[in-house]
Order: C-alpha cells, then sequence, then structure tokens
C-alpha cells in the first residue's frame, strides 16, 4: 500500500490527498468526512482524472472518534456533539431531531439523546410507536429504534411534570447515567439535546459528559443573540469547540407567493458568528411543513426527503461532520 501524495488538483472540496491508498491497480478513498463528499461525483473524478484514472476506485467512509472534553470520562459512544441555547423556544429540539435524522441519511449511525430536562420534547417529536424503554440483563436500557436513530429521553422513563422539578445536582446526575447506562450501538454521533439556558445546571450538565463539540441555536430576535452570546462564552469556559451557530427561523417563506419575510431580523445569526469567529452553520427557514411534520411524529426529513428544507438540513448535517473533523484535528 503507498499514499498517494501528489493529487491536489480535481478533488472535491473536503477530500485529502493523505486519505488515499494505493494498491496495485486499485485506490481507495477513505472519507473521514464522508458526508461533505458528494461520493458519486468523487468517484467519476477519480476515474476521469489523468492521474487516478488508471486504478480502479473504491470509497471507503470511516468516520473518526474525536477528541473530547472530558478524556477521564469513559466515551461509551461515537462523537457527542450538545446542541444548546441560550433561551428556550428558539427550535433546539427541532434541530437536534433533524441534525440527528440529516447526518443518518448520509450515512452514519446517530443517537439522539434528550436531556432536555425542563421539557423533553422528543417524545413528542419522534413519537415512541409500540416501542417501550427496556433493560437488558447487563442492566443497561436499550435505546428506543425511532427513523432509524437510536434515541433516549429522560421523558420515556418519568412524566413530564416529575422531570421539571428535578434541580442541579439530580438533572446532571440523571444526564449522566442517561448517557452511560443506555446501550448504545456503534454510533458514529451522539446528538445530545440541551436543556436551554446556560445556567449552573447547563455548565454542570456539559461537564459530565465527554462532548466532542458543540452547536449554538438561536434565532435572529435580539433577545436570543444575547442569549446565545451567553452559549457560545460557556462552551469557551469549558474548552468545548463550538462548531458554530444555527439560526434558525430566519424567514418565513410564503408558500404562495415565495415572498420573504424576516419577520424576527435579518442577520443577527451572521454578526454573531463573525463577531466570536465561530461560523455559521446554516439559516434555516420558518415553515409551516417543518412545525407541522414534528407534530405529527413524521419529521420532514422522513416524510418529504426531497422537500428544499430537507436538503437544506442535510447540508448543515454535512457542514457540521466536515467541521467537526477539522475542528478536532487543530486541537489534536
Ligand atoms: N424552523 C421552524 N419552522 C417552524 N416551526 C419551528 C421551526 N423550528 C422550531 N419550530 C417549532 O417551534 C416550537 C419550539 O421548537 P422546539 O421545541 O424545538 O424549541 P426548543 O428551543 O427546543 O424549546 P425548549 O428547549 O424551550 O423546549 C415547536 O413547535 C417547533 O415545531
Amino acid at each position: 500500500m503507498s499514499q498517494f501524495s501528489d493529487f491536489k488538483d480535481g478533488l472535491p472540496a473536503g477530500l485529502q490527498s493523505d486519505w488515499i491508498r494505493l494498491d496495485k491497480n486499485n485506490g481507495t478513498a477513505e472519507l473521514t468526512v464522508p458526508y461533505a463528499v458528494d461520493q458519486e461525483a468523487l468517484l467519476q473524478q477519480l476515474a476521469e482524472h489523468p492521474a487516478t484514472r488508471d486504478y480502479q476506485w473504491q470509497l471507503q467512509c470511516r468516520i473518526k472518534k474525536m477528541p473530547n472534553s472530558q478524556p477521564e470520562l469513559p466515551l461509551t459512544t461515537g462523537n457527542v456533539i450538545v446542541v444548546s441555547s441560550g433561551k428556550g423556544g428558539v427550535g433546539k429540539s427541532s434541530v437536534s431531531v433533524s441534525l440527528a435524522l440529516g447526518l443518518q441519511q448520509l450515512g452514519a449511525r446517530v443517537g439522539l439523546l434528550d436531556a432536555d430536562i425542563y421539557g423533553p420534547s422528543i417524545p413528542t417529536m419522534l413519537g415512541r410507536g409500540d416501542h417501550q424503554l427496556s433493560v437488558n440483563e447487563r442492566n443497561k436500557m436499550e435505546p428506543l429504534q425511532r427513523f432509524g436513530l437510536q434515541v433516549n429521553s429522560l421523558g420515556y422513563l418519568v412524566d413530564d411534570n416529575d422531570a421539571t422539578i428535578w434541580r442541579g445536582p439530580m438533572a446532571s446526575s440523571a444526564l449522566q447515567q442517561l448517557y452511560r447506562d443506555t446501550n448504545w450501538q456503534q454510533l458514529d454521533y451522539l446528538i445530545v439535546d440541551m436543556p436551554p439556558g446556560t445556567g449552573d445546571i447547563q455548565l454542570t450538565m456539559a461537564q459530565k459528559l465527554p462532548v466532542t463539540a458543540a452547536v449554538v441555536v438561536t434565532t435572529p430576535q435580539t433577545v436570543a443573540l444575547r442569549d446565545a452570546e451567553k452559549g457560545i462564552a460557556m462552551f469557551k469556559k469549558l474548552n468545548i469547540p463550538l462548531l458554530g451557530v444555527l439560526e434558525n427561523m430566519s424567514y418565513y417563506e410564503c408558500r404562495h407567493c415565495g415572498e420573504r419575510d424576516a419577520i424576527f431580523g435579518a442577520g443577527g445569526g451572521d454578526a454573531l458568528a463573525t463577531e466570536h469567529q465561530v461560523g455559521l452553520l446554516g439559516q434555516w427557514p420558518l415553515t409551516t411543513e417543518f412545525r407541522d411534520s414534528l407534530d405529527r411524529e413524521q419529521p420532514l426529513l422522513m416524510a418529504q426527503p426531497q422537500h428544499p428544507f430537507s436538503q437544506l438540513i442535510r447540508s448543515t448535517a454535512a457542514e457540521v461532520a466536515r467541521k467537526l473533523y477539522h475542528q478536532a484535528q487543530k486541537n489534536v
């Protein structure tokens, strides 16, 4: 096996020459961020490029486990990405569900952990079907399988009203237990839907998990942006790499005439990301279909995978995967 070092031109963005191995007439491109690459286009390019066209190409997908913020905590899953918001109601749970499904639709094995003690909404968005949470012979909870995701939520375990009265240590140790005592199966990513806010509870919770990276969700509204800023500061303080800010409800697009209305203001997420040098992961519209699909336990990505919003979600998910990889490389 040799590495292909002289292969810089003509590669799709995201592919690096040291991911390429050659063996006689066979070439393997190992994609450590498979989602950032259009695999069909890449195969075609490899087949046509003068330097590579004499080889038979195959692609292998390998998602690395990146370093996490708490090396002393056992990592029982793949990369742990926490989704957080400074303020409630900005769509953090909707984003968590969508990013998890988006990564999965791009080929990853994904779990979703609902840590929102104030109002676990994942069971409402994904439903539970006929499934009940069960405990195996090793006393581990078997995650619920929803749309191909492995899911666990405080909402599957306790009544909503019981969970909301939990405070500090109780909440963070419940989260830790939920993470550790779930029998996650070979995950590439675990998306964690955190409780809204940036107080002591959220801080402690983030410290109790081996977090790989974080995403902060905001709307463009000034009051949400101010709180999102506190979220950015929290992750900086915890030395958790921030993949970027995701602006949700950026504009409403009329279904009939297509006109866009920035009802919560325009440009706020972008300005915030620029000011803190954290990158804007996406600007998601406010749409009836998105809200309705989650209310009906049929996420848009599943119900209408070709919908432009579904495509936007997948491209944000690809950006998250790509950034996670590159960010972690920088911090090694
Ligand atoms: N882009 C969007 N378009 C339309 N509706 C949305 C969008 N994002 C979220 N919603 C809706 O807004 C409501 C709040 O969303 P969600 O529960 O995800 O917010 P949250 O930030 O997790 O709230 P909290 O953490 O305070 O419970 C939900 O009814 C959801 O369907």
